[in-house]
């Protein structure tokens, strides 16, 4: 690789990139990273003018965000070892190209995710979205404690020309740094939603089969989740989409991951594991109630849910299962015996938070394929719930409660459970939103539970 910690400029490493790959008579990459000032969702709007294939934006409630554009790399996957041939082939890469970088989330970094499924159905909205899709930006944002970087990561040819190719990369980080936020209409949209509700009858039915299953003794709990059909006059702007939820979501990752002109986009508040290190995290979070219109109904309605004994089941299956797959690749695992709440604009759910100090080859994506579904996203059993989840629910899932975000070229980084989204194309938007189900839930309270959780990305799409 060429190194950027030993180049004075972005032209050099290419010029240096070229040479090498001319002496070598083959591809090289070339990855530079340098401080910048920047807005990442003003980076992010300003790149739709490079009409690239591939969009991706992260940020953490702590306040990491990172911005990729364009794509160097796309390793797809699918099937059961998905996780493992995304690993193995991203260790090779910085194997090849051994990478070096100063700051955690910067220099090569893959974005994307993973479906729900190992193997997704046919489902033609998915399309775009394998069972596994990281990507390496030919330009990354991150922005962390109040600093920005801007990398470059690009393959470089023996048949190269530095020049053409550094004015063109000049040109094109210039467009993406420009400061337009004066510029009328910034992140404005004022249209009207048409909100249809797919299978409702249907789903309260299969709740209610999931909750005789389990009243059988055949399984303990169940994520069934159901979907909504958003249209919008004119066209989604997926920028404007995100401010909205930033602003409205402070405690949630906000992610978009934009392929061949798809978008999916949410604000979930939960995280799947984050690794620093030999630090390893996880949420468990499962357990919701609404806000309260008070601040006194507030507290009473969240004291209300850390008593309630349903919830408590509904979360502890969580903690448990999180807590038994970080013992296989922590050495120690720290986890608080009661949970808290967390709460965001529209629901509160139950806490705990996980640490785990990960055995010397624990790796991030190892991690995510153990603990992937969690039971706030599948249930217990976990492949009787899954197959139960396959068999119940009326659509596709793909990518929804399943992992996104990134990892970097350490092996540090983070995902989170993408709840609380939808896949966007065009004018038209589809909404998931899910809840766990055990042996005493109701189909009609569970149904006004995932009404809540509609409501981020309601209020997101619908301007308020
Ligand atoms: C499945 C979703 O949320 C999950 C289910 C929860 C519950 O049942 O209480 C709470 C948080 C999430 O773990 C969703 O928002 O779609």
């Amino acid at each position: 690789m060429i190194d950027d910690l030993k180049y004075a400029s972005m032209a050099e490493a290419f010029i240096n990139g070229v040479q090498k790959a001319k002496q070598e008579n083959k591809d090289k990459l070339v990855t530079y990273t340098m401080e910048c000032e920047s807005q990442p969702l003003q980076f992010y709007r300003n790149s739709e003018k490079l009409k690239m294939d591939f969009r991706h934006f992260w940020s953490d409630p702590e306040g990491v965000t990172l911005v990729g554009v364009g794509s160097t790399l796309d390793l797809t996957a699918d099937g059961h070892s998905r996780f493992d041939s995304i690993q193995t082939r991203w260790l090779a890469f910085l194997k090849e190209h051994q990478i070096s970088i100063e700051h955690a989330g910067t220099g090569p970094v893959l974005m994307g995710g993973f479906s729900f499924n190992p193997v997704l159905t046919a489902a033609e909205e998915w399309t775009n979205y394998p069972a596994a899709a990281m990507v390496l930006p030919q330009f990354l944002l991150t922005q962390r404690e109040n600093k920005a970087w801007l990398t470059v990561n690009k393959r470089v040819t023996p048949k190269d020309d530095p020049k053409a190719l550094i004015a063109t990369i000049e040109e094109q980080k210039n467009m993406l740094l420009a400061d337009r936020t004066d510029e009328e209409g910034y992140f404005q949209t004022h249209q009207d939603l048409q909100v249809t509700a797919l299978f409702p009858t249907e789903w309260k039915a299969s709740v209610q089969k999931a909750v005789d299953k389990m009243k059988a003794g055949e399984l303990e709990k169940i994520v069934l989740s159901r979907a909504l059909r958003v249209k919008k006059e004119g066209s989604l702007n997926i920028p404007a989409l995100l401010y909205r939820l930033k602003q409205q979501q402070p405690n949630s990752f906000v992610f978009a991951i934009e392929r061949f002109g798809d978008a999916f986009v949410g604000a979930t508040p939960e995280r799947l594991v984050k690794r620093e290190g030999t630090k390893f995290y996880a949420d468990a979070l499962a357990g919701t109630a609404s806000r309260g219109g008070t601040q006194a109904e507030d507290e009473a309605l969240g004291q209300g849910l850390l008593n309630d004994k349903k919830n408590r089941q509904e979360h502890q299956f969580v903690v448990k299962m999180i807590k038994d797959d970080f013992e296989a690749f922590c050495d120690k695992v720290i986890i608080p015996d009661r949970p808290v709440l967390y709460k965001t604009r529209d629901v509160q759910h139950l806490y705990t938070p996980i640490y785990g100090h990960g055995k010397p080859d624990a790796h991030l994506l190892d991690a995510i394929s153990k603990i992937h579904p969690t039971p706030a996203m599948g249930g217990t059993p976990k492949e009787k719930a899954v197959a139960l989840i396959s068999e119940l629910e009326s659509h596709e899932r793909g990518w929804y409660s399943a992992p996104v975000g990134w990892i970097d070229s350490n092996g540090n980084g983070e995902f989170s459970v993408a709840i609380r989204s939808g896949l966007i194309r065009g004018n038209e938007a589809r909404l998931f939103a899910g809840c766990g189900i055990v042996s005493d839930s109701s189909p009609t309270e569970e149904f006004k539970e995932t009404e809540m959780k509609f409501r981020p990305m309601l209020n997101a799409l619908k301007e308020e």
